[in-house]
């Protein structure tokens, strides 16, 4: 047991991050109006390289005209391997106004990449007087990103998040797919005859969420392309969610609710842990450190667990 005391993450919402291409203006109004807490406008992937400058000069234009409410409000750049990242930062942060929270930052791969992207924003907020410092949320997505995961999470004051990136993680690794997330089809164990699937993101699922947990950031699962297949999605939240992940990117307006739904605790989810959490009260009062609720051990690590639970039920409330 370290003494250094876990850092909480930024307590804010983050159960969807609903994305759209910087290219198509006309789904902006549409993302502001969702039920995502975080809205990502895309530099990268979903805009074709001839498309970059009309995409960048869009999103800068629609962060100061649309009304976002209260969400989070996230630009992805590009990333440092192409000749587009500076012109983001820079003209995002001469340009778009204080009301941009966020910069994703993809294809991290070492905290080198996050300290140059921080010197480039450092000294353009102190050219502009930009008062309100930009935060980062990273993606990892290559075999060098989540090789170096602990090392990015603990990179700048700025970092707020880190999703996993299942299309560019798999290509990076070699992985023999062309599906985004959730079950493949080839990743099976058989035992007696019965096929059983487990899930292949699961490693790289907790190795982000134990960099995040140590450093206060957020974890994040990213992308389920597949956006007809709602139980697939549902599916993999639920995995994500269990194993720490606090929300899952939207690819489509069909996955917004979905997310909410699984990264919002159920009532009887909240209920249950205010009852442990009663249950530890009343065994401290009578000098105990250990306790029976419904039949099962509770002690002093059950007040953390359900203290997450609570927690999140308490920011959903507002
Ligand atoms: C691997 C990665 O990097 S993922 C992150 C980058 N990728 C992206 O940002 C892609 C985001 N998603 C999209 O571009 C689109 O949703 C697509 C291309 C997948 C599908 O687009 P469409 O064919 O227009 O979808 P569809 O016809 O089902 O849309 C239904 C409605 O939702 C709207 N809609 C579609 N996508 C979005 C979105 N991302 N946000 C808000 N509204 C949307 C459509 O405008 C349409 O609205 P309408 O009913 O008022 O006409
Ligand atoms: O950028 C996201 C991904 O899955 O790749
Ligand atoms: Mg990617």
């Amino acid at each position: 047991m370290s003494f250094r005391t876990q850092p909480l993450p930024p307590a804010r919402l983050n159960r969807c991050q609903l994305f759209g291409p910087g290219s198509r203006e006309s789904l902006f109004e549409k993302m502001a109006k969702s039920a995502a807490d975080v809205i990502n406008l895309d530099l990268e992937d979903s805009v074709a390289p001839d498309d970059k400058d009309r995409a960048r000069a869009n999103v800068i234009q629609a962060i100061g005209d649309i009304d976002w409410g209260d969400k989070t409000l996230s630009v992805r750049i590009n990333g440092l391997d192409t000749p587009f990242w500076y012109r983001d930062v820079v003209d995002l942060l001469e340009q778009a106004g204080e009301r941009l929270d966020q910069i994703m930052i993809p294809k991290a791969g070492n905290a080198g990449d996050i300290y140059a992207v921080d010197a480039l924003a450092t000294a353009v907020e102190r050219a502009k007087g930009r008062t309100k410092p930009i935060n980062f949320e990273v993606i990892i997505e290559s075999a060098a990103g989540i090789c170096h995961v602990e090392e990015i999470a603990a990179s700048s004051p700025r970092m707020q998040a880190i999703s996993l990136g299942a299309a560019d993680f798999a290509a990076s690794m070699g992985m023999a797919t062309t599906g985004i997330g959730g079950t493949q089809e080839n990743y099976y164990m058989i035992r007696e005859g019965q096929k059983y699937w487990p899930d292949p993101w699961h490693w790289a699922q907790t190795a982000i969420v134990a960099a995040c947990r140590t450093h206060g950031l957020l974890p994040v699962d990213g992308p389920f392309g597949d956006f007809s297949d709602s139980d697939g999605f549902v599916a993999q939240a639920r995995r994500s969610a269990t194993l720490g992940m606090v929300g899952k990117w939207a690819i489509h307006p069909s996955q917004v609710a979905l997310a909410n739904e699984v990264f919002s605790p159920s009532e009887s989810a909240v209920t249950e842990a205010r009852e442990i959490l009663a249950a530890m009260e009343k065994a401290k009062a009578e000098g105990a450190g250990a306790t029976v609720y419904k039949g099962r051990l509770v002690d002093i690590a059950s007040i953390k667990q359900a203290e997450v639970i609570v927690r999140q039920a308490e920011l959903i409330a507002g």
